[in-house]
Parts: C-alpha cells; structure tokens; sequence
C-alpha cells in the first residue's frame, strides 16, 4: 500500500529509459514505431514533476526532427511514415522545450490540414482510416500552432457531434459504441474549439462518473470492464471539461493511482501489483495533476500539456 506519490523513484525510472533509448534497447520500453509517444509520454511527465531540466534538450529536440518527413508530418521514429499520432507528440515535445519556433509551421499545419475529408471528419495519413482520435489531434496541433483556420472547424465540430450516442457518449465514428477513450478526443476537440455547449453534461457526466469501480476507486473505460491507471486521465480529464468532476470520488482514485506505484523501481502500472510502464506513468501522474495532488504542476485537461506551456503558447504573440 502507498501513501504518497514515490516521484524521485519515477524520475531515476524515466531517465534510465531515456539512457536505453541511446543503447537501442526499446523494446524494453514501447515498440519501436511508437518511439514519439514514448518520448512524449516520458518528457510530459518529467515536465509535470518539474524536472525537465533533467535531460539534454538539444539531443532530444535534435532527435525529434530526424523524424519529420518531406511531407510536413512526424513518424513514430527515424525514417518511419507519416502519422498525425505522432505529428502531435512531436509538437506537443517542441512546445514543452519552447521551441515550436524551429518548425516550419506552414508545411507541418498543411499536411495536417491535408487529412481532412469532405464530411469534416480526419483521416490519420495517407492510408486513410477515419477515427475521432484524429479529429482531437488535428485540431489540437493546429490550435498549439494557431493555424486553427487552416482547416473547415465548423465541418470538424459537426462530424464529431455526429459520432455522439444516445448514452451522451462517443464512438471513433457515427453509431460506435461509447469509450472513455474516444469520449476524451470528442470532449477535448468539442473544448478546444468553444463547443462544449454540443455536449449532454449531464448524461455523459452520469456515464463517465459511473466509470469509478466502488471497490478500487479506479476508473474503467466502458461498462464491466476492470479499472486501469490510464483511464484516470481519460475520464477525468473529460469530467473536468465539462465541469461534473465532483461526481467522483476523488481521493479514492488518488489511492488507487499511488497504489499502482512501484515503490522501489519507480514506474506506475494499469492496476496495483503489475508491471510498470511510461505510458501508465504518464497517465498516473497526469491523473494526480488533475486530482491536484501537491508537488505536481497542474495539466491542462484538452491540450495533455502543462498549464505553463499552454499560457506560454496560447498567451503570447
Ligand atoms: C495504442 N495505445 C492503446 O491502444 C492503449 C492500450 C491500453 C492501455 N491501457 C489499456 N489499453 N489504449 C488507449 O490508449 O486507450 C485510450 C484511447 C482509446 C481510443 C482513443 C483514444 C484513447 C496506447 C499505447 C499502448 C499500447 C499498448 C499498451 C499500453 C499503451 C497509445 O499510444 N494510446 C494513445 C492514444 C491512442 C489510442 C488508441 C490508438 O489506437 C492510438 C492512439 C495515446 O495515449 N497517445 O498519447
Ligand atoms: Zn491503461
């Protein structure tokens, strides 16, 4: 059992990933192709403990645009192809080193731009698929880049409103059962561009709130599924949107996140006594920041990033 968040244990955790990286040894920590959201994922939340300071900003920002392609997008490593997954965790990396102003934002805003279809709704790259995952980190980018106009938002907003159920939730498409998941992309594109008024707030309040397991105090992404770490940051972060947060009970899930903890290795798993990895550290420490747990710097719910990163960006010329 724990009883408090172990955040130099995550630190030393993180940064021996880091150190792996060079050595090539990934597998150990995310597959290969997801390399940009590992570093994303582990950078965020160094960012939010307030020890970026801690890795070398020119070989990570350096590493970072050996994988843009001609074509304006980021890969999930150098020399893979395109996706605007890994675009977003790319920029959302230049953004917390203050550095978006070595992108060339026109090439990086019109590949994004580029994926948008005629019914509003976004492919994720060339091959085509449609999800509303790729509508949140569309208009998430092209918002932290402020070329939001470069795209059709009105088409966006009512190809998103179109996947909403009858349970107030969100599908990946119109008529896809409700998740967790993609209820964030929705809510957080919905948020991003002044739409939260298009969303039920009661009956998806009622529905994510009823996420929280009464044993654990975890949170699950869909009915009668176990509760996990990552949907701490799933489901909270869209309560929070839209304002229903006080339907759960918030120092109940704090327990079940530190108790998900590896005390002496560091690291935080799905659910307590399993394995570790970055991609649960991350959302368990995102989790904590939204549950306002001392000692960790406040994330923005919509944008995954630190609350300074966004007013740097959003607030200055
Ligand atoms: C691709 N992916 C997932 O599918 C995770 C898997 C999982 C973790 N815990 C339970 N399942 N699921 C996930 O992220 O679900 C949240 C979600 C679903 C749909 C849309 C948006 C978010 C994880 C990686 C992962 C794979 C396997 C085990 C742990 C992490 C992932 O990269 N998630 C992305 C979001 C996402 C989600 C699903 C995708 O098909 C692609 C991307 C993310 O969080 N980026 O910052
Ligand atoms: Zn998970």
């Amino acid at each position: 059992m724990a009883d408090k968040l172990v955040a130099d244990k995550h630190l030393r955790y993180i940064l021996n990933l880091m150190a792996e990286k060079k050595k090539e040894s990934f597998e150990s920590v995310v597959m290969d192709h997801l390399r940009m959201n590992g570093a994303y994922w582990g950078l965020t939340t160094l960012s939010l403990l307030d020890k970026l300071g801690s890795v070398s900003e020119d070989e990570v920002v350096s590493w970072v645009m050996t994988c843009q392609h001609e074509s304006g997008g980021f890969a999930g490593n150098t020399g893979h192809d395109p996706h605007v997954l890994y675009t977003l965790s790319a920029v959302q990396i230049l953004a917390l080193f203050d550095k978006l102003n070595i992108l060339d934002v026109e090439k990086v805003s019109n590949y994004i731009a580029g994926l948008q279809n005629e019914d509003g709704s976004f492919s994720g790259d060339i091959w085509g698929e449609v999800d509303t995952r790729f509508s949140y980190i569309a208009i998430c980018c092209l918002s932290i880049l402020k070329c939001l106009d470069k795209i059709n938002v009105k088409k966006a907003v009512d190809y998103i409103v179109s996947c909403k159920n009858l349970d107030g939730g969100f599908g990946c498409s119109p008529g896809a059962e409700s998740h967790a998941g993609q209820i964030f992309c929705c809510v957080g594109a919905l948020a991003i561009t002044g739409n939260l008024h298009r969303v039920d707030k009661d009956l998806l309040g009622w529905w994510l709130c009823e996420r929280q397991d009464y044993e654990s105090g975890g949170l699950n992404g869909r009915p009668e599924k176990l509760p996990d770490v990552c949907y701490s940051w799933w489901v909270l972060s869209s309560l929070i949107m839209i304002d229903r947060v006080h339907w759960i009970e918030k120092a109940k899930l704090v327990k079940f996140i530190l108790d998900s903890q590896d005390m002496d290795n560091g690291g935080i798993s799905d659910r307590p006594s399993y394995t570790v990895d970055i991609f649960h550290t991350y959302f368990g420490v995102a989790g904590l920041s939204l549950l306002e747990y001392p000692g960790v710097k406040t994330i923005d719910p919509a944008y995954a990033l630190p609350v300074h990163v966004i007013n740097r960006i959003l607030f200055t010329k």
